[in-house]
């Protein structure tokens, strides 16, 4: 929910970040609220096409400034200085996440600010060890060629991102931009504008040239967003949220034919055979089912369960949800925060209800719990947990971006991978079985960009990352990310 600054008390005010320095804009500032308590803890300065097009332009002009200069030695210098001037500032990183997300200070210090500096630091490795292709190749008159691969940063590169890892999300694209030499105009999400603010200090303590980095705050269509993708000098753009934003996007990016990185929805499935080690699949799926209160992409909605064990799973997981306990995200005991905005919440509690209405099994949840002020103006739902939709239900195949899930029984193998791939989605799924021929034979017929098996949400920063279908396009992480921040070139020499 957004309101003017008229509304908003000046606690906190947050501009515009260009060529080094704060810059405000002429539009009304929007607010900033805190989704535990809906109280507006700031303002936040939105971009016209002017800003916009003044931060593209500092880009380009440090493109061929000290930045297009440095070696590959002297980048990874200054990533693993922005990692640890992350760190230095974690207290400050951590509130500012939590206060503008509602999320447990437990998640905020444990996922989202220490995986945001770890990116820089994935991506400062990889300029270590990186390396090109080179063919020594015959030639008709009998000769030698030698024939190398030369990559070259794609430019200024348009960063924008979701409000679920505000961080998290933000440096997995700034990293690999700035690693690989291009430079940046970043939008954070409307509703989690702190921690990317908070980052453009550290850049600038770090001695990032300015201009390297820049931040634009604002909304999508008519604003910042959308100004953004539609500037001309913007030479790639690299989307993280829904697929219907990234169906506008790469409408935008089609206008000068820019190349794009998405990471975009999903309505991932686990598939729980009765050989699994159960305890590490009840463990396992309450991640996957209410971490960040649901909003993370990699999330499971859809369960499917191999009968025996169906009863059991069921009630496990109905114990494991309501032993989430909501409440003050910087309590120590708070296990489960608030959803982001009150229309998120609204869309939430849209598909509570429709479950509802078509007949679901509530095993739990389906509400809004209780909670005494100042939390009870937050944006609460209850964990909630269904059984018996029909599976062309729209609780199964929309996504959600809850804390919800549905859980279906199966007998065969090829039904529950048959279920797992009935979606236009996919982004990810979680295969929980005992048997490991199992386990390879049903990862390799899911159709996603990332199959765990017993296990949710394990890392390694080096690894392919990215959505099959329409939940995305490439892949970033490691050397994948060479492909949409750089261009190859061939080099051919007669010898
Ligand atoms: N695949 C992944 O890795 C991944 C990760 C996190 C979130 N997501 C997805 O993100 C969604 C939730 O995040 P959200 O609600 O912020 O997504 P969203 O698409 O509503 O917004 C994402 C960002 O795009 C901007 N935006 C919106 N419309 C735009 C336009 N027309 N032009 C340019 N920019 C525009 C927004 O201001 C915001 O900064 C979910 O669908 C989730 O699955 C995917
Ligand atoms: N991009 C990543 C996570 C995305 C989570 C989505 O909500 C990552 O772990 O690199």
């Amino acid at each position: 929910m957004n309101i003017t600054a008229a509304q908003a008390p000046a606690s906190s005010v947050i501009t515009h970040y260009i060529a080094g320095r704060p810059v405000t804009s002429s539009r009304p500032p929007f607010a900033n609220v805190d989704p535990a308590t809906g109280q507006v803890v700031g303002h936040v300065h939105e971009a016209d096409a002017g800003i916009v097009d003044m931060a593209v332009r500092a880009a380009r002009d440090a493109l061929h400034g000290p930045w297009g200069r440095l070696t590959d030695g002297e980048r990874a210098a200054i990533l693993r200085r922005l990692a640890d001037g992350i760190r230095a500032r974690f207290d400050e990183f951590v509130a500012a996440e939590v206060r503008d997300t509602g999320k447990p200070y437990s998640l905020a210090s444990h996922l989202d600010i220490p995986r945001g500096a770890a990116n820089f630091d994935v991506f400062a490795d990889q300029l270590a060890h990186g390396a090109t292709e080179a063919f020594r190749s015959p030639t008709p008159d009998g000769g030698i060629a030698l024939n190398y691969g030369l990559r070259t940063p794609r430019g200024v590169i348009a960063v924008i991102c979701p409000w679920n890892l505000p961080l998290l999300l933000m440096t997995w694209k700034v990293a690999p931009a700035l690693a690989f030499g291009n430079t940046v105009v970043v939008k954070p999400s409307e509703e989690t504008p702190s921690t990317t603010t908070l980052l453009a200090e550290v850049m600038n303590d770090a001695g990032v040239p300015p201009g390297v980095f820049n931040v634009v705050h604002g909304f999508g269509p008519d604003s910042a967003g959308q100004y953004l993708t539609e500037h001309p000098d913007v030479n790639g753009i690299t989307f993280t949220g829904e697929t219907r934003t990234g169906t506008a996007i790469m409408k935008a990016a089609a206008v000068g034919v820019r190349p794009v990185s998405f990471e975009l929805g999903g309505k991932n499935a686990a598939v729980v055979f009765a050989d699994c080690d159960l305890d590490a699949a009840i463990a396992g799926t309450t991640r996957s089912a209410f971490l960040n209160s649901g909003q993370v992409c990699l999330g499971t909605e859809r369960i499917y369960v191999e009968r025996p064990i169906f009863d059991t799973f069921v009630a496990r997981l109905k114990q494991a949800a309501e032993a989430l306990r909501p409440g003050d995200p910087n309590a120590g005991d708070t296990t489960f925060g608030p959803l982001i905005s009150k229309a998120h919440r609204d869309k939430v509690l849209s598909y509570y209800a429709r479950a509802r209405n078509e007949g679901a099994s509530i095993v739990t949840g389906g509400g809004v719990p209780s909670l005494p002020a100042p939390l009870s103006g937050g944006w609460w739902v209850e964990p909630t947990i269904w059984t018996g939709l029909p599976a062309d239900s729209a609780v199964l195949t929309e996504e959600i971006f809850g804390p919800c899930c549905h859980i279906a029984p199966f007998d065969r193998e090829d039904e529950a991978i048959a279920a797992a791939n009935d979606s236009p989605y996919g982004l990810a799924t979680s295969i929980w079985t005992g048997d490991l021929s199992r386990a390879h034979r049903v990862a390799a017929a899911i159709e996603v960009g990332v199959a765990w098996v017993n296990c949710w949400f394990l890392r390694d920063l080096r690894t392919a990352f990215g959505g099959a279908k329409q939940s995305g396009i490439g892949r970033e992480g490691g050397v994948h990310g060479l492909e949409f921040y750089t261009e190859l070139r061939n080099v051919c020499i007669k010898l």
